[in-house]
């Protein structure tokens, strides 16, 4: 099978600092694959090599069985990039920008304004398209720069953290435009810091940290790797929380996550009938719970769940 992007021990570093360490991914055409990690983890690195503006250090880059580096040029007409700073002209109409954009790709006039109607009409900027993009929110702003970068009908495209930065509100309806795109087949590399949105979006999703992919998988999976909720609860008073560790980790097997407060403590679980037990069996112990509360894991928990060692089912 032929897949849309195929990475193979992908290297890069700056001096001596390695940020990209040998990582492997296999996209299927037409899926959207989530690239998840924190601030610096190497994820716009990988990008910028997968989209040719970077060469790496060592490995390939297919991009539809196109080399990056020996068929650059040819990988370029297939793809389009949306960074995390949007490059449009302040000073022009959302659908001035879009038009001038169509043009430089070599649109005649009325075909330019047409596609730009068309994009305007179908990322619900209808309304705003005659105002200056310096009087756009974040939001409208990025479904705009995403816009500009699908004039050629690209196959697939690349959206470095689409959202960072953006309200709730705007960010769904940047998700809204991602799911258009991938009802028409394209395929989408995104890279973000958030897990709801992988979760949300992805049909497949590798988690990077410093450089290496450290967990992959549909979002099912990872969750029932990492937890599909976290259970937080603090205690009433100081409390050994040797104890804790006694009861938890060497009794029933459990991970507990560490947080700064000593008094709080984290545990993944992968079904809410677990979090119950683990409460119930604290009480039974007679420890002083003040209060719990049961979330959804933030990226920080995926991270700390997947360097910790695997917990039992139920206790
Ligand atoms: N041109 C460069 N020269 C030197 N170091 C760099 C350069 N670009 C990135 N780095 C370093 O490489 C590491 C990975 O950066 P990268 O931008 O790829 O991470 P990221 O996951 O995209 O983070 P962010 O979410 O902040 O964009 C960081 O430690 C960064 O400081």
């Amino acid at each position: 099978m032929q897949y849309a992007i195929e990475v193979s021990k992908l290297r890069k570093s700056y001096k001596e600092n390695q940020v990209v360490q040998g990582i492997n991914l296999q996209i299927k055409k037409g899926e959207l694959f989530a690239l998840l990690g924190p601030n610096g983890a190497g994820k716009t690195t990988v990008i910028n090599m997968l989209t040719t503006l970077l060469k790496p250090d060592g490995g390939t880059v297919l991009i539809q069985g196109l080399d990056v580096v020996k068929n650059s040029k040819d990988v370029r007409k297939k793809i389009s990039l949306t960074g995390q700073f949007a490059a449009l002209d302040e000073e022009l109409s959302g659908l001035q920008n879009l038009i001038l954009i169509t043009k430089l790709y070599g649109y005649s006039n009325k075909k330019s304004s047409s596609i730009a109607n068309e994009l305007i009409h179908s990322f619900d900027l209808s309304e705003a398209k005659n105002r200056k993009v310096a009087n756009y929110s974040g939001g409208m702003r990025r479904r705009l720069d995403i816009a500009a970068s699908i004039v050629t009908q690209p196959e697939i495209i690349f959206l470095d953290e689409p959202t960072t930065g953006l309200d709730p509100q705007s960010r769904m309806q940047v998700w809204e435009v991602v799911r258009t795109l991938l009802k028409s087949g394209t395929t989408v590399l995104l890279t973000t810091q958030y897990l709801e949105e992988a979760d949300q979006l992805a049909d497949q999703i590798a988690v990077i940290d410093k450089g290496t992919i450290i967990a992959e998988g549909t979002p099912n999976q990872l969750k029932a790797s990492i937890g599909e909720k976290t259970l937080s609860f603090r205690l009433a008073k100081s409390y050994e929380p040797k104890k804790i560790h006694e009861i938890l980790v060497e009794k029933h097997a459990l991970k507990i996550i560490e947080d700064e407060n000593p008094l709080v403590f984290k545990i993944p679980v992968t079904k809410t009938r677990l979090a119950n037990d683990i409460i119930d069996t604290l009480l039974n112990h007679a420890v002083p719970i003040e209060d719990f509360t049961l979330s959804d894991p933030s990226l920080d928990d995926v991270f700390l769940a997947l360097t910790a060692s695997k917990q039992e089912e139920t206790i």
